[in-house]
């Protein structure tokens, strides 16, 4: 199994895990808005590393969102296979061609 899936996997195991020993369990007792906030303040994370963290640092930060990102689809019910589906539905679209499709 690759990363993604067991990290999934063990995400949606946690979920109704006690707070205090599981912190999935304990974004999930805080409810979807601190689920959504903690991804958001990742995603900022993630953005001041790219500009100016060492390799380690946005290494660090990539990790930290896509851990945040997973609890969030989880969440919401959303498995990580769908997010692929959908890469994969827009492998060989190129995003320059995909946007004047929308603005024509
Ligand atoms: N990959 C992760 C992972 N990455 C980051 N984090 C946690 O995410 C939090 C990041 O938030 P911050 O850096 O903002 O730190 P903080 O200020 O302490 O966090 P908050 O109190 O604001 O939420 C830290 O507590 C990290 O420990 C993670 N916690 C868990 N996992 C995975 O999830 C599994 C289940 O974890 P539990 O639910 O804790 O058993 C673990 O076995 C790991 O595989």
């Amino acid at each position: 199994m690759d990363t993604l899936s067991r990290l999934e996997q063990t995400i949606a195991q946690r979920r109704a895990a006690d707070p205090a020993e599981s912190y999935v369990a304990s974004l999930h007792a805080k409810g979807l808005p601190q689920i959504a906030r903690k991804l958001g303040e990742e995603g900022v994370e993630a953005a001041v590393a790219v500009l100016s963290g060492s390799a380690e640092e946005l290494t660090g930060e990539a990790a930290d969102i896509l851990f945040h990102l997973l609890v969030a689809l989880d969440a919401r019910g959303i498995g990580f296979d769908r997010v692929l589906e959908e890469l994969d539905r827009r492998d060989g679209i190129s995003g320059i061609a995909e946007k004047a499709s929308r603005s024509a």
